[in-house]
């Protein structure tokens, strides 16, 4: 299973402690940046991450900003994205058992890496039960498009890199 990660630069020192988690629970990784701690914009990697799943490149993904709001804001911009931004593990659970989420956003600000740990377990651990849960997925995605958007080109053109 392929795990496709993300963050901006408030949630790029607690990312590779997850990647390096995540593989040892056994999943395949990857890192769609930031690469630096220099200010970036969240909605760069709540989109590419959002891409790559909605694709199916990669099973799914985590995001992590400060808070984890604004990436997974992002990502769900995303057609065919249900990103949850949690900071427990019963609501990440319940994020894959009930509303098949597809990715898990983390806030860098919110909480520790032991509890980082602890939520991509249990989300990761966690199977969606389909049942009267897939007829709300249904309602959900129901005007989802495959459009490309203003959404898409202000992204595709910002550079993603700041002094300031
Ligand atoms: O997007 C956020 C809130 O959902 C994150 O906290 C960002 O990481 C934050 O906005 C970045 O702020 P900064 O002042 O540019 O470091």
């Amino acid at each position: 299973m392929k795990i496709a990660f993300g963050s901006d630069h408030v949630g790029y020192e607690l990312k590779p402690t997850l990647i390096k988690y995540v593989q040892e629970l056994g999943y395949e990784t990857y890192d769609f940046g930031t690469y630096s701690k220099q200010r970036t914009d969240y909605p760069i990697y709540g989109k590419k991450v959002g891409e790559v799943v909605a694709r199916g490149d990669y099973d799914l993904g985590i995001i992590i900003c400060g808070t984890g709001v604004g990436i997974s804001l992002a990502a769900n911009k995303v057609p065919g994205i249900r990103a949850a931004s949690v900071s427990e593990p019963y609501s990440a659970a319940l994020s894959r058992r009930h509303n098949n989420s597809n990715i898990l956003a983390l806030g860098s600000r919110v909480i520790g890496s032991e509890m980082a740990k602890l939520i991509v377990k249990s989300w990761l651990e966690s199977q969606f039960e389909g049942g009267r849960h897939q007829r709300r997925i249904d309602e959900l995605t129901a005007e989802d498009e495959h459009n490309e958007t203003k959404f898409d080109r202000i992204v595709k053109d910002n550079s993603g890199q700041y002094d300031d």
